[in-house]
């Protein structure tokens, strides 16, 4: 492009191409369509115009409903060139359209006729990218939504009237067109960018005579104009830093100016040489644009899909730990309850052989018991006078000489012989307990008479039918323990209850004649010879004439006042041993037949003495 000044010099300017005033929206479209559809493949891409006011921007871009612009027909081109890839590619188109208005974003697509417009801010999303939060973004599916869109966008725009331009543009103008594509075929999927930018145009505030609103709106324009030239510098230069937030505008188009993005700029420029100046500012700003080198364009993927996966791949990785964790634990339990039912099982055999052992226990000691039982049923019913008493015979010995209160009718003694009943204490208790008493020489009648009904009523059950001397233990006889026969002497004492008709039996008090010996019944006389008493070993009480032996009245007897004993008596002292052969009593009762072990306990007795 050459243009020539008034003082005939000539600047040349280079550009892609030059459009001539003759060349419709058609040609401008065609030179625009091959970058526009760059988007589809994944690109980002911005086309922004830019020059001074009146010179035919926003004709360029949104064109008039007879002769649309590029925004329109890059739309119409991306549906159809969409639908032409329909068997590679799915695609969805959005739309935002947003306006920086002094400095402020406002959406186009919101109508905030009754309600003050939402403040918008720009922010850099988790991609990296600038986002602007809140933005309304409608899906469009054919070229009649996106025309009722921008109809409804442009009408809402700022727009004033100024002495360039009846109809100008306050604000920048900004057509954001997202593009998600899938490929069909491996998955693949991008979203994408297209901004359609229509710039305020640059004007002089002097020559336009702006004021007013108009002048604060100039002014903000030119103001951002100014820092969208900055940025292009910077980026021309390749400096460290470039200053993209000095202004709304250049912040938003971060990505689009100096990223990995495909930029097209449209300068228009007016033909009069009167603004021969603009002309040359606008030519030079688009020449220093052309001199940007960016890097190469890259295709953009979806970054959230991208991010989506790395967060679930992480959460993946995350889980699975957790899970070898909880598989660990499950393990280490199921180890443990392994251990712990081997050890439930070892305790449960045990108490079961436990229980076995005891069964077999109870029903060896039933048996016994019933063995046990068995034998001393029959023994007793052969002898009523078990040996299991004896001990306690032996052992519990009663004094030689027992009290008043020990002392038992001498009929009640006779004939018995005592056992041991353990539900109702030894017997021996008693004769302790009786012993205890006789240490108290002056007992009552009272004390008497219930010791006597204690030991009548202990010996009632034990009462026999016959005269008895036990044998003694058979360690005591092999110990030659002399002490264990005295009970025996204790129950050696016999009272023999003649017949009122027979007097033959005598005590040592009362001899016998030797007449009535002679002329009674002899086996009598011998039997009564064998318990008489030593002339010369006589007890205390048998020596006493008074003695309460003589005294004591008949057990059942007639009950006389005074009683006087009516039949000789015969006691066999325990100091006397007593003496007899089984050969002598073989002929009497059996129950006053002796047992060996009677005899046996009469030979120690004679060794004794
Ligand atoms: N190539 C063109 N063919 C026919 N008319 C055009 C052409 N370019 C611009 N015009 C007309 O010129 C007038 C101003 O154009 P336009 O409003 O597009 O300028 P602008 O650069 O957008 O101005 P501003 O910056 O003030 O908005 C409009 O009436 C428009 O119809």
């Amino acid at each position: 492009l050459q243009i020539l000044s008034t003082d005939s010099s000539k600047k040349h300017f280079k550009f892609d191409h030059v459009f001539k005033p003759e060349d419709s929206q058609e040609t401008v479209f065609a030179q625009t369509k091959p970058i526009v559809t760059s988007v589809l493949d994944g690109y980002n891409v911005c086309i922004f115009a830019y020059g001074q006011t009146g010179t035919g921007k926003t004709f360029t871009m949104e064109g008039t409903p007879d002769n649309r612009g590029v925004n329109y027909k890059t739309l119409e081109e991306l549906f159809r060139s969409s639908e032409s890839r329909s068997r590679l590619m799915k695609f969805e188109l959005s739309v935002s359209m947003l306006e920086v208005y002094n400095e402020k974003i406002r959406d186009l697509l919101v109508d905030n006729s009754n309600h003050p417009p939402k403040k918008l801010e720009v922010k850099q999303s988790a991609e990296g990218t600038q986002e602007v939060p809140g933005l309304v973004e409608a899906q469009v599916f054919n070229t009649d939504e996106v025309w009722d869109l921008l109809k409804r966008g442009y009408s809402v725009r700022s727009v004033g009237s100024t002495a360039a331009n009846e109809q100008s543009s306050r604000s920048h103008c900004l057509l954001r067109v997202t593009v998600k594509g899938e490929n069909l075929i491996n998955g693949h999927k991008t979203r994408s960018h297209l901004w359609l930018v229509d710039l305020a145009g640059s004007e002089r505030v002097g020559k336009v005579e702006t004021e007013g609103e108009r002048l604060k709106e100039s002014q903000f324009i030119n103001k951002s104009l100014s820092a969208l030239g900055d940025v292009i510098a910077a980026l021309a230069s390749k400096t460290s830093h470039i200053p993209y937030r000095n202004s709304k505008l250049t912040h938003m188009l971060q990505n689009s100016l100096g990223g990995d993005c495909k930029t097209l700029m449209f300068v228009q420029i007016s033909p009069s040489s009167a603004d021969q100046g603009e002309t040359l500012c606008s030519l030079n700003f688009a020449s220093r644009v052309r001199g940007i080198e960016s890097g190469p364009a890259r295709k953009q993927t979806d970054v959230s899909e991208l991010l989506k996966l790395k967060q679930m791949t992480e959460k993946l990785k995350q889980e699975e730990k957790e899970t070898k964790k909880l598989q660990d634990n499950v393990q280490s339990l199921q180890l443990r309850l392994t251990a712990r039912e081997h050890i439930c099982k070892g305790l449960q055999d045990k108490v079961r052989d436990l229980e076995f052992q005891l069964a077999e226990e109870r029903k060896t000691r039933i048996k016994q018991e019933t063995r046990a039982l068995a034998t001393a049923s029959s023994s007793s019913t052969t002898s009523r006078q078990p040996r299991e008493a004896l001990p306690t015979i032996t052992e519990k010995k009663p004094p030689l000489a027992p009290t008043r209160s020990m002392r038992m009718p001498l009929r009640r003694i006779t004939n018995f012989m005592p056992q041991q009943q353990p539900s109702q204490g030894p017997p021996a208790k008693r004769f302790s307990d009786a012993s205890q008493a006789t240490s108290k020489e002056n007992n009552n009648n009272s004390l008497r008479r219930s010791s006597l009904v204690d030991i009548n009523a202990l010996m009632k059950p034990r009462r026999s039918s016959i005269a008895f001397r036990p044998a003694p233990p058979p360690l005591a006889i092999a110990t030659g323990n002399n002490k264990t026969l005295q009970p025996r002497r204790r129950v050696s004492i016999a009272t023999l209850r003649p017949e009122p008709s027979h007097m033959n039996m005598t005590t040592p008090l009362r001899p016998p004649s030797i007449s009535s010996f002679r002329g009674g019944n002899p086996r009598k006389a011998r039997y009564s010879n064998l318990f008489a008493p030593d002339r010369n070993l006589v007890t205390p009480n048998a020596m006493k004439s008074s003695s309460r032996f003589n005294k004591s009245p008949v057990v059942g007897g007639g009950g006389g006042s005074s009683w006087k004993p009516t039949h000789p008596t015969v006691v066999a002292l325990q100091k006397k041993a007593v003496v007899w052969s089984p050969l002598k009593f073989r002929n009497r009762r059996p129950s006053f037949t002796p047992r060996r072990a009677s005899s046996v306990a009469t030979d120690l007795v004679r060794r004794e003495q």
